[in-house]
């Protein structure tokens, strides 16, 4: 049977477990969040709580498929499970295949330790099958992390992640290593207690780490609610004023900037004789013509309707010019196909660059605007700055 200290370590790790599953089901049913991830976590809470359960009762069962084989395979799909989390996270398709070729070998092998096969090779193979899919978790949580933000976070995230995994690939060679360490499991006759505080820690840090990745993804979602257009995806009236504001300050310390206003021509025609799914198409096909023409540091921006903004930094009229030069020789390169029908696409623009005399960066966006009508004036797909 098992000491009391092991008892107590096997007791607290399963109410760990519990509690994190009741957490993740709140975070599924209650608060919906992340409802297909959080209901894996929370299976996969269970299953490893249930893998301890049934490891713990070893020796006091005579049945080893009972426990033993049991515990092998509901721990195996408990890291199954916890492999296919972070697609879930990502509303994306799970890499179910590896996942379920590993737990199909964990079925096939692991009987044959019961029925007698050497137990010194029994954390081997098993750690050498749960040890791929704790780092496929730990390699899709780096990928998702990667996906929104900087390299090193995404390490930083998922270090915990590789680190456990070394942590079992190291298992997996210890029975090697050092035979004598290893307990006979199917007749209980000891725990290896070190195995169980891993357990407990395994616990707790896989739980921290998905619950931060979920947090992370909701504040990554508010952000973009907060600063993006949800048609085009660029930056927002809000966002693209404060970068205006931020670039003014920037220019009272001596950084020039210069401002790109542009405006759909005839946009109005197009929707009420292709309708508004078209008018939406053609303003993400406006989209796509502009960014390749903007560098890192500037911003681009949806004022309004069909009004878009260009913040370029570090930038004069002449180089503002350049750029809506470009910007508009690339809409009108690339029509929009809706259905049978095809539709040159142009835009008009106002370009300025800021000058001593402005207050605030309303004043050189005044002159844009100015330019802008011009355009209009002069027959609309041209590039204009006040004269
Ligand atoms: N499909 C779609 N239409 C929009 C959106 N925002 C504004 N509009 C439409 O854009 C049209 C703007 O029309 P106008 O301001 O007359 O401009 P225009 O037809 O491009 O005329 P000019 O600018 O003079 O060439 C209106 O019909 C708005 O309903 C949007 O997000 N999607």
């Amino acid at each position: 049977m098992l000491s009391v200290s092991a008892q107590t370590l096997v007791a607290a790790t399963v109410l760990v477990l519990l509690i994190a599953c009741l957490l993740w089901l709140v975070f599924a049913f209650g608060l919906k969040l992340q409802p297909r991830a959080s209901k894996g976590m929370a299976a996969a809470n269970v299953l490893l709580a249930s893998a301890l359960l049934l490891s713990g009762l070893r020796g006091g069962l005579e049945r080893p498929w009972l426990t033993v084989y049991a515990a092998d395979l509901t721990g195996t799909a408990a890291f199954a499970l916890l492999s296919l989390v972070p697609a879930w996270l990502e509303e994306g398709r799970p890499p179910w295949r590896w996942p379920l070729a590993l737990c199909l070998l964990a079925l096939l092998l692991m009987p044959g330790f019961v029925m007698g096969w050497p137990m010194r090779w029994h954390g081997t193979v098993l750690y050498c099958i749960q040890a791929p899919l704790l780092g496929l978790a730990s390699w899709q949580a780096y990928r998702l992390v990667r996906s929104r933000t900087r390299p090193a976070f995404a390490l930083a995230l998922s270090f915990p992640l590789g680190a456990l995994t070394l942590l079992l690939a190291a298992r997996a060679v210890e029975p090697l290593l050092w035979p004598g360490n290893t307990p006979d499991l199917r007749s209980g006759s000891g725990f290896n207690v070190a195995w169980l505080w891993a357990g407990l820690v395994l616990g707790m840090v896989v739980n921290s780490v998905v619950a931060f990745l979920v947090l992370a993804q909701l504040v990554l979602r508010i952000r973009k609610l907060t600063l993006y257009d949800p048609l085009t995806e660029v930056l927002n009236r809000r966002a693209i004023g404060q970068a205006m504001e931020q670039a003014h300050a920037r220019w009272r310390r001596g950084e020039p900037y210069a401002l790109v206003l542009l405006d759909m021509d005839h946009f109005k025609a197009l929707n009420d004789t292709l309708g508004h799914g078209a008018g939406d198409q053609a303003l993400k096909a406006l989209v796509g013509a502009l960014k390749p023409c903007v560098r890192d540091d500037d911003a681009l921006g949806r004022w309004g309707g069909e009004e878009f903004l260009i913040l370029l930094c570090d930038t004069g009229l002449a180089g503002a010019a350049l750029v809506a030069e470009r910007m508009r020789a690339n809409l009108e390169a690339q029509p929009l196909l809706w259905g049978p029908e095809q539709r040159r696409l142009t835009a008009s623009f106002g370009i300025a660059e800021v000058l001593p005399e402005d207050s605030s960066p309303e004043a050189v966006l005044m002159r844009a605007d100015q330019g802008l009508y011009q355009a209009k004036r002069q027959g609309r797909n041209l590039v204009q700055s006040r004269e």
